[in-house]
């Protein structure tokens, strides 16, 4: 299992290329099987989230290749499939698998898709997706640990539906918003999900021939058409504002005046705002972000919530800024039941926090101390290396196979930066 050495106390200086966003692109990937025609995706992050799901498509029988000139440009071709099975032994890593559901069913009129298996933030069960895909007609049924689904006998097609999902679901609103786009008339979503993945899903469908309207609010409408086709140009997949997050907060804890390219400021206003009042210097443009840091920061209070609100995604970054700033903060997690494993970590590393409830009070201190921690899950793993790059002494950061699900080249983006940071294969 690989680790990450890390010797913190260097500040961060220079540019950044920010990847494509790895909540965009699985299921953007996985809206290629909508259709029989090719389908090419430019920006797309190599990761192992993105690795995973190209073998679910090849699973599946369709070809899913990185450009061997291109490497940021993925091409599939879902025209001949000999399955519409995913099964648990490739799902099992990766919750975005059950994005297949929507796609194959509304495409094939039949899908049996493993439940993804359990994860370390949550229990995050699939009702919604199922919930809705019945109002549409399909006779779903959950057994042995697999969700087999059929569309209506007779049509073979799913119905356009209205439906209010109990909570707001990201990959609840795409795997409808897909399942939608085949489906014989209207569907109304409420209760949708905003996050920026999904309407740059929905643009890339647009450009295959569906016809959606009112994504990016809570109300999306889908009518439904026949078939899709290839998008009329590849689809450019929206730069990752989790990975340009992580990376602010990683300026704002070590110091230092980074610019992060091809990202989008305007995805990152409740993460930036933040980090203004803990202290840093931030501007932005069109496609780029420049943040400056020196000294401590002043500890912030901060809540997650849905989009355009504190994105739970940054909730362990940004905890570990907290960990070293000036004060004691308050950080409420209001998405996740069990998104606070990297605490007994950070504590590990020298933190001062203690866990109430949803709540983590974190009382900053001058400086954590590198020690030996364990990853439990994508973010928790950036949080300790972010964490890392401030202690003193050497950090060792155990199991990021986690953090190589999520991100793209970490290790390599921070060293390029400055940062004293090496991976030991092992
Ligand atoms: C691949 C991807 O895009 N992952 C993101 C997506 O996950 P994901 O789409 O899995 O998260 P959801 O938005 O669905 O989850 C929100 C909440 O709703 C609950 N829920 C969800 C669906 C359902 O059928 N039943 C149910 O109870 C979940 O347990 C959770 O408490 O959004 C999360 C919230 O922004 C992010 O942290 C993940 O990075
Ligand atoms: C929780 C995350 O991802 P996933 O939904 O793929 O587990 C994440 O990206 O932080």
């Amino acid at each position: 299992m690989d680790k990450l050495l890390i010797r913190g106390g260097h500040a961060l200086q220079g540019d950044v290329v920010i990847s494509g966003a790895k909540n965009a692109a699985l299921p953007e990937l996985c809206a290629a099987l909508l259709c029989a025609e090719p389908v090419t995706l430019v920006n797309v992050p190599r990761l192992q989230d993105v690795s995973t799901t190209l073998k679910v498509l090849r699973h599946l029988g369709a070809t899913a290749e990185r450009s061997e000139s291109r490497p940021d440009e993925v091409r599939i071709d879902a025209g001949q499939l000999n399955s519409t099975e995913a099964p648990y032994e490739l799902v099992r890593t990766m919750r975005a698998s059950i994005l297949v559901l929507g796609p194959l069913l509304a495409r094939f009129g039949t899908a049996k898709v493993s439940l993804p298996g359990g994860c370390a933030i949550g229990s995050r069960p699939v009702d919604q997706h199922i919930k809705g895909l019945q109002a549409m007609g399909a006779q779903i049924t959950v057994e042995h640990g697999y969700i087999n689904a059929a569309a209506p006998a007779g049509t073979g097609r799913l119905k356009g539906a209205r439906i209010t999902t109990d909570m707001v679901t990201v990959t609840g609103t795409e795997n409808l918003m897909m399942a939608a786009t085949l489906a014989e008339g209207e569907t109304v979503l409420e209760n949708a999900a905003q996050e920026p993945e999904i309407p740059d899903l929905a643009e890339m469908l647009i450009a295959m021939g569906a016809k959606i309207e009112g994504h990016g609010s809570s109300r999306i409408r889908i009518q439904g058409v026949e078939r899709l086709h290839s998008p009329v140009r590849p689809h450019h997949i929206v730069p990752d504002r989790i990975e340009a997050g992580t990376f602010l907060c990683a300026v704002a804890a070590a110091g230092g005046d980074v610019t992060l390219r091809r990202v989008r400021a305007d995805h990152l206003d409740a993460v930036i705002d933040k980090l203004r009042e803990a202290g840093a210097v931030i501007e932005a443009g069109d496609d780029w972000i420049r943040v400056q840091a020196s000294g401590r920061m002043k500890s912030v209070h901060f809540r997650t919530s849905e989009y355009p609100a504190f994105p739970t995604d940054m909730q362990a970054q940004f905890m570990a800024l907290n960990c070293i700033a000036q004060g004691t903060s308050r950080v409420t997690e209001t998405i996740f039941e069990n998104r606070f494993m990297h605490v007994n970590e950070l504590v590990r590393l020298g933190a001062h926090i203690a866990v109430d409830g949803h709540t983590a009070i974190v009382e900053g201190i001058a400086q954590l101390s590198g020690a030996h921690v364990m990853a439990t899950d994508l973010r928790a793993s950036a949080s300790l290396v972010i964490a890392g790059l401030v202690a003193d002494g050497e950090t060792v950061v155990d199991r990021i196979y986690h953090l190589d699900r999520g991100y793209d080249q970490m290790e390599a983006k921070l060293r390029g930066l400055g940062a004293d940071i090496e991976r030991i294969k092992g």
